[in-house]
């Protein structure tokens, strides 16, 4: 189940799931039933039920989810934001067969009810919501009840994760065959609560006819192109990382960032910068080579004497962060940039696309945050939701693209992308991001193609930091990744995943 799919991969799948024996008809029934058990199980106090229902199927839902109430006990309602008789399809269908009690929204206060159904809108929401929704919806907030939302809460915008207009923040939500990409982009995240993804009997083959090019970032996206040591390989089978390492007293970024390599399983990782930063790095550092650069220009000869180095350029990387660009991209098998790097290219994001394009078989990875893709992108950047933005950075750039943040997308310049749901609040500490700069680079130093390397690391780092708990700081995600890959790997030799 990790494809994630757009409202309109979802209605696609939907109008050919008839063809494939499965009516319209019997998915709502599905849903709605899916909804009621969710609000069975999750309050089974609930003695009275008020059901919002909106004017399409998301309305349809609700009417079904408000039947199957009833005839398990509840006391159900049904607030109509549409009259019945406006409704089509499927939800005429199943508005017809509620026959419990149905008020016009305007009407109907959540005073007297234990628990609210929100199907007023789901995947078809067009507009922000104004008017008697918009004030429906106020006073559900209001009334502090819990909230069951129906696929997403209403007002929230499936696709992107954003509410343009008031929107209905939901304890629960229940939503079917796969997740939008709004229930994991936030805010959408938080506006959806609990998130409980229900299987309406969509057949696997209609999903997989749609396409989609976008995933949860969990180990069955990666797990087949996660790098296996060979027994008998020697330590530059794993690759070396190559990290340049900004001046004296700026050298703790690039140290995680090597530390991170090296965790990640390059054979060997080779930090290289003024040697008197290196005298830093000498005094903190017993398994990471140090090589001296007095200039990035240096780089290049270091690079031209290795076969297969990936190298990192950006974390502390300091001045002269260009050249070192241009000396990693021209003699690395494969390159991670961050921090630094946008600062230098900021405003230029073509300056950067040039020089990656004059390798344009050698991956590059590059790892920025909110911050810093705005900065290199600067006016005309990409727009849209953070999928979109990274997905079409990835195109700009031709390069694998790391959007951070507590949704990380990482999109990849073929049109795939991935958010990931694993990463604590605490992850959001100095020195983080290097260290992730690292994770990345240690699996592409072992082959794993570009988009597999990204996704693997961002993962892993949320469970790295998963696995050191609140208190966390950089420092000490390298080592909590023994821990995480022991089980990662005893869980793929069961062939199973550590998240389903
Ligand atoms: N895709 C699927 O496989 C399934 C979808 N189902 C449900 O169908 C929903 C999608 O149904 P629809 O496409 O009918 O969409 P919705 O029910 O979300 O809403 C569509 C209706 O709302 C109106 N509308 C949109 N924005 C509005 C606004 N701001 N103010 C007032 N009116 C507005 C539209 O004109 C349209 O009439 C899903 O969210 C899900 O709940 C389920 O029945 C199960 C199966
Ligand atoms: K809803």
């Amino acid at each position: 189940m990790i494809e994630i799919l757009s409202c309109s991969e979802m209605a696609e799948a939907d109008r050919r799931a008839p063809a494939e024996g499965v009516a319209g008809e019997m998915l709502m029934e599905a849903a709605g039933r899916a909804v009621a058990e969710a609000a069975l199980a999750r309050w089974p106090q609930a003695r009275r039920v008020l059901v919002l229902a909106g004017p399409g199927n998301n309305g349809g839902d609700g009417y079904v989810a408000a039947r199957r109430l009833a005839e398990s006990g509840r006391t159900v309602a049904v607030a109509a934001l549409a009259p019945v008789e406006a409704l089509r399809g499927d939800a005429a269908v199943m508005a017809a067969r509620w026959s419990g009690p149905t008020l016009p929204i305007g009407e109907a206060g959540p005073v007297d009810f234990d628990l609210v159904v929100d199907a007023l809108f789901g995947a078809g929401l067009a507009r922000p919501l104004a008017g008697v929704a918009a004030h429906a919806i106020g006073r559900a907030a209001d009334s502090g009840l819990p909230v069951l939302a129906v696929d997403v809460p209403s007002g929230l915008n499936g696709d992107t994760g954003a509410a343009a207009g008031a929107v209905l923040p939901a304890t629960l939500t229940v939503t079917f065959v796969r997740l939008k990409p709004g229930h994991l982009l936030y805010p959408g995240r938080a506006l959806c609560g609990e998130v409980v993804l229900a299987d309406i009997g969509m057949p696997g083959s209609v999903v997989a006819g749609v396409g989609a090019r976008t995933f949860l970032n969990r180990p069955a996206l990666w797990r087949t192109a996660f790098p296996e040591p060979n027994p008998q390989g020697h330590k530059y089978d794993r690759g070396h990382v190559l990290v340049w390492s900004g001046p004296e007293f700026a050298t703790g970024a690039a140290r995680l960032a090597a530390l991170g390599a090296a965790r990640g399983g390059a054979g060997a990782v080779t930090l290289a910068g003024p040697a008197a930063a290196l005298r830093v790095h000498a005094a903190h550092v017993s398994a990471i080579m140090l090589r001296p650069a007095a200039r990035p220009d240096d780089l290049h000869a270091i690079l031209a004497g290795r076969r297969f180095a990936i190298a990192i350029v950006g974390p502390g990387a300091g001045d002269g962060v260009e050249a070192a660009t241009d000396a990693a991209l021209a003699g690395a098998a494969a390159c991670v940039l961050d921090a630094d790097v946008f600062t230098a290219f900021a405003d230029r994001p073509n300056a950067l696309r040039d020089r990656i394009a004059e390798r344009p078989a050698r991956p590059v990875v590059v790892t920025p945050h909110e911050g810093e893709f705005g900065r290199l992108f600067g006016q005309g950047g990409p727009a849209g939701s953070k999928l979109d933005r990274a997905r079409e950075a990835a195109r700009r750039l031709g390069a694998t693209v790391v959007l951070k943040g507590p949704d990380t997308v990482v999109a990849s310049p073929d049109g795939r992308a991935a958010i990931a749901d694993n990463a604590p609040p605490w992850l959001a500490t100095a020195g983080a991001g290097d260290t992730l700069a690292g994770f990345c680079a240690g699996l592409l130093a072992q082959g794993m193609p570009a988009f597999e390397a990204a996704t693997a690391a961002v993962w892993l780092h949320g469970e790295a930091a998963r696995e050191v708990g609140p208190g966390l700081i950089a420092d000490d995600l390298p080592g909590a990744l023994p821990a995480v890959l022991r089980r990662f790997q005893s869980t793929v030799a069961e062939g199973g995943d550590s998240q389903p």
